[in-house]
This record gives structure tokens, C-alpha cells and sequence, in this order.
């Protein structure tokens, strides 16, 4: 970006002093090769997997298994990434399971990894089993029983179910920090591969981490464990396989995209992220059924970095007023002041949104594009009132930052973006979302909370106010602090998204799923306090993973 005022439009230059940022370069331009799908190959694979999934299809259901062997499997269909195939077996053994708990309420026959492992999975599916399973494992003084320590797979289970807690749970707080404190003195005395599991768990909680990668990662744990099952590990391996093919040539579809926009194509002002904007999308959707809602996710994301990038790094209070009042109307009207790059830009995402808006039209779906269009609009009112700060230098109290930038984040923009092609998003999900209920509120400010958390530094050193200057402001308290407090505030969010995806839920879990996914996402970009969006080598392992390098077969 160092040459990004020489290259001003003639009607810029020298005159419009603009808040450019020195944004690193995009990483992939160079390592994205191009990708033809090879039929021959794809339908092998998809025929063996349909073998596959049937013989799998019938362990699940096979009967002389225990309990716990039944959760333990159905544990592993998930963590291997193939659940997908077995949506309506995992349900109807979840609940069969569950109404055996209603009935009886009986746990007491359970080892700590097995009780834990059964909370887990029962609360990740929206079953609100109490935490009186664990009550055997609590000694007379309402702590986890010494006798515990010793029991690593036990410590390891509880520790991942700590992380679906509610604010209700008191005793899965206590789990958190006994097994965190257990977990992270044992590990260099155990065997390797529990060791590693250890290792990554602390590092990241498999609640909060992206599916499809914590699936790449299980993969190569579970072909270590000697008594896997071949069948299962097959399964997963080859479906991984097929779904990066056509996350390949998706990819290779949106950079071909991206490049054909002239805004983009003309003008170095914006991010290039079109790679980490498709990695996203795979992140929150990527079940082969989402393939458009996961396209149209990824060139949001990107038409959202575009547009934030004129707010935070390019327009003049003026330019964005004209942008922001030309946006109220829809209509590309009042631009003509404006320069080439913001016209551009703007003519772009109008372009792209009036395809949207007529090929949903088709579908009978313009109920879900109002509120879309509607989002863009809130999304960018509320990006002019940030700017404003920025470009006065003005600091304001963190209870009005964080109002208006748990919108500018985009959060409700791509859950509209998301729901757009996504089938089980009726118009009662719709409405549900303009009511702007607690599971909105709190996934747009754990956006919001994480993304700060992340980008303070790159923000800092370019002289934008930061909500962590906010709220050290506010509260006289140090950067350290204020980081940390954030992490707090991050969490009582994700213990909102825990309970109010607990059922009844108002909307279907495929939507619920989506907005957890993107906080997950969220989580792997921000949470080592560096803007991994816009410095991607951070995310660079990730998108190695799940995009660039096949699973090998
Ligand atoms: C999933 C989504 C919404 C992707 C869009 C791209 C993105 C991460 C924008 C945030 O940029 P930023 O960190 O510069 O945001 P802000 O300027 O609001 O702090």
C-alpha cells in the first residue's frame, strides 16, 4: 500500500489528504493454483463414500453396544467431520438418550470422561441436561474430588465440557479452572498422542474452534489411536477429500470473481482477502447442501471488507457522509462528487446486490434480501458514526462504541448474507432476527469483543481509537487489564450463545450453527491478540488445511 497515494484518481490527487492504512499484501496470489474438478475422480470417491457411510450408518444403529460405547461413537462421527451424513441417526439416538435421562434421571454409573463427554454432546445439541451428572464427582466441600487429578482423559473430557457452560452452571467454572490447572501440570508425563490432545485442547477448546479444521486435526489423531475403526477413519479421510475439491473450485471460482471487479481490480486501497473471506465461509458452512450459501458468504464477506476499508481507510468525512446518504436511498444516486474508488466500489455492491435481489425474487425468497439490504444500510450508518470518531480523534465511552460497533463488525450483515440461500431460512427466521433477540445481541458482540481484542495493536499504531483505549478510558485501568476483562466479556458471550441455542430454540439448528461457527471463525483469527484477517499469516495453517493441501487417501 506504500504507493497508494501516487496512484490517486486525477481528481484526488494532491488535494484529499485520506487516512490510507499500510495493509500487509494478500499471501496467496501466488499459491492458489488453478483447479479443474476431475469428474472421473469425484464420483469414484462419492461412490465409495455411499458404501462407506451405509456400513458406518449401521453401526451407529446397531444394538448390544453400552451407552457409553453408543456416545463415544456418535462422539467420534462428529469430531472426524462426517456427522453430516448422519444428521437424523445422531438426533434420534440423542433423544431416545435423553428422554432415558428425563425418565430417570440416573447417572451414577458413569466414569468422569464418559458423564462428560454425555454433557457435552447431549448441551451441543441443545438437550438441557442439568449438572447433577457431575454431582458424583464433587467431594463435601462442593470441590472436584482430588482423586481426579490422576485421570487425564477424564480432566480432558471435562474440560471441553466446561466450554458449553451457561452462566447457571457454577460448577462447570470450577471444572474449567481445576481441569485447565490438572491438564496443564500433567502434561509432560503422558503418552504422545494424549499428550498432543492435551496440548491443542488448551490451546483451543473444541466447542469454540472451527469444525472443519478440528476435523483435519482429529483425522491424524484418531489414525494413531491402534483401535480405530478402519471403516469410520476411511470415511472420514475420503469425505474430507471430496468436500476440499469442491471447496477448490469454489475458491478458484471467487478469486476469479474478485479479480473481475473493477473496483478491486483498478484500485490497492482495500484488503485483498478474498481467500481468507472464502475460508470463513468453508468455516461456518461447510456442508456440502450450503455450497450457495457458502459462495454468497464468501463475496459478502469480501464486498464488507471493501466497503470497511473506505470507512476506516480511505473516504474523507464528507466522501462518507455522500456514500453513507446515497446508501439510505439505494438508488446510486448523489455520488457524482465522489472518487472514482468510492463510485467504483459502490457501484459494485450495488451491481452484485441487484443480481441477489432478482435471483431471490425467483426463489421467492425477497423477504430474506429486504432485511439483507436493510442490514447494508445499518451496517453503514453505524460504520459513518465510527468513523467520525476516528477522523475527529474522538474517544467515546465504551458502552457507545461497543452499541454501534457490534454492527459494524458486520455480524448481523453476514448472518443476513448467510441466511439468503440457506432453505431452512423461512421468513419466521427472518422476522426472528429483525427482533434483534439475545442470541443476536450476543454473537454480534462477541464479533465485536474478539475482533477488538485482535485488531488493537494494528489499530493502535495506524491512530484509530480502539474499544480497549475505551474502556481503559472508562475504567482507569491498564492496556493488560482491559485485555483481559475483554477475554471475560468474550466468554459470558459465548455462555448467551451456549444457553439460548438450548431447547425450544426459536429458529432451526442449521441457523443456530451458523452463527456459532462464525464466532468460531472469529475466535482462530482474533484470539492471539493480532488481526489474523488482516495480517493472514497468522491463519495461514488453517487455510493450508482445509483449502490448499488434500487430505491424503
Ligand atoms: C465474516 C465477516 C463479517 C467478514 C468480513 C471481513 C472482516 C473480518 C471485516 C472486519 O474488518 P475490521 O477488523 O477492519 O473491522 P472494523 O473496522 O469494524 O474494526
Amino acid at each position: 500500500m506504500a504507493s497508494a497515494q501516487a496512484s490517486l484518481p486525477s481528481n484526488n490527487r494532491q488535494e484529499t489528504a485520506r487516512p490510507l492504512a499500510d495493509f500487509p499484501e494478500n499471501i496467496w496470489a501466488d499459491h492458489i493454483a488453478p483447479f479443474t474438478l476431475d469428474k472421473q475422480e469425484y464420483e469414484k470417491c462419492e461412490r465409495e463414500i455411499q458404501i462407506l457411510k451405509a456400513e458406518v450408518a449401521s453401526m451407529v444403529l446397531a444394538t448390544g453396544k453400552t451407552m457409553t460405547e453408543r456416545f463415544d461413537f456418535i462422539d467420534k462421527i462428529e469430531r472426524l467431520g462426517v456427522s453430516h451424513h448422519f444428521d437424523i441417526e445422531i438426533e434420534n439416538q440423542l433423544q431416545e438418550f435423553f428422554n432415558v435421562y428425563a425418565n430417570f434421571g440416573e447417572y451414577s454409573a458413569y466414569d468422569l470422561s464418559s458423564a462428560a463427554l454425555q454433557f457435552r454432546l447431549f448441551r451441543q445439541h441443545g438437550f438441557n441436561i442439568s449438572c447433577g451428572i457431575f454431582d458424583q464427582f464433587i467431594d463435601a466441600k462442593g470441590k472436584f474430588k482430588e482423586s481426579l487429578c490422576n485421570d487425564t482423559r477424564g480432566l480432558l473430557s471435562l474440560y471441553e465440557a466446561s466450554h458449553v457452560r451457561t452462566h447457571g452452571d457454577k460448577i462447570l467454572e470450577e471444572a474449567l479452572a481445576f481441569t485447565t490447572t490438572h491438564l496443564t501440570s500433567g502434561g509432560p508425563h503422558l503418552d504422545s498422542t494424549l499428550a498432543k490432545q492435551v496440548k491443542h485442547a488448551l490451546e483451543q477448546p473444541l466447542h469454540e474452534g472451527i469444525p472443519r479444521y478440528e476435523a483435519w486435526r482429529y483425522i491424524s489423531i484418531y489414525e494413531e489411536d491402534e483401535s480405530h475403526n478402519k471403516v469410520l477413519l476411511r470415511l472420514a479421510k475420503l469425505d474430507y477429500h471430496l468436500l476440499q475439491m469442491s471447496y477448490k473450485e469454489e475458491l478458484c471460482e471467487i478469486t476469479r470473481w474478485g479479480k473481475g471487479l473493477e473496483s478491486v481490480s483498478n484500485f490497492p486501497y482495500a484488503r485483498d482477502r478474498f481467500v481468507e473471506c472464502y475460508f470463513w465461509a468453508v468455516g461456518t458452512l461447510y456442508e456440502p447442501q450450503h455450497s450457495l450459501a457458502r459462495m454468497t458468504f464468501a463475496k459478502v464477506a469480501a464486498l464488507i471488507t471493501m466497503i470497511d476499508d473506505i470507512y476506516d481507510a480511505y473516504g474523507t468525512l464528507d466522501e462518507l457522509q455522500i456514500l453513507t446518504d446515497s446508501a439510505e436511498r439505494w438508488d446510486g444516486s448523489g455520488v457524482d462528487q465522489l472518487s472514482d474508488y468510492i463510485r467504483a466500489s459502490y457501484a459494485t455492491l450495488l451491481k452484485f446486490n441487484k443480481e441477489v435481489g432478482e435471483d431471490l425474487a425467483k426463489k421467492k425468497r425477497t423477504y430474506a434480501f429486504n432485511k439483507y439490504i436493510e442490514d447494508w444500510k445499518q451496517y453503514m450508518r453505524t460504520n459513518l458514526t465510527q468513523s467520525r470518531w476516528f477522523l475527529t480523534k474522538e474517544l467515546p465511552s465504551f458502552a457507545d462504541y461497543i452499541s454501534n460497533g457490534a454492527i459494524t463488525i458486520g455480524a448481523y450483515l453476514i448472518a443476513s448474507a448467510g441466511f439468503l440461500d440457506m432453505d431452512s431460512a423461512s421468513e419466521d427466521v427472518i422476522n426472528w432476527m429483525s427482533t434483534n433477540p439475545k442470541l443476536m445481541v450476543a454473537y454480534s458482540t462477541h464479533s465485536r469483543l474478539i475482533n477488538d481484542y485482535g485488531g488493537h495493536k494494528f489499530d493502535k499504531e495506524r491512530g484509530s481509537s480502539t474499544a480497549l483505549e475505551c474502556y481503559m478510558k472508562d475504567h482507569n485501568i491498564s492496556e493488560e487489564e482491559a485485555a483481559k476483562k475483554f477475554r471475560e466479556m468474550i466468554e459470558n458471550a459465548w455462555k448467551v450463545m451456549n444457553e439460548e441455542c438450548l431447547r425450544p430454540t426459536p429458529i432451526p439448528r442449521d441457523g443456530l450453527k451458523m452463527l456459532l461457527n462464525i464466532a468460531r471463525v472469529g475466535e482462530t483469527v482474533y484470539k492471539h491478540r493480532i488481526d489474523g484477517f488482516t495480517e493472514p499469516h497468522i491463519i495461514k495453517d488453517h487455510i493450508r488445511a482445509m483449502l490448499v493441501d488434500f487430505m491424503s487417501i
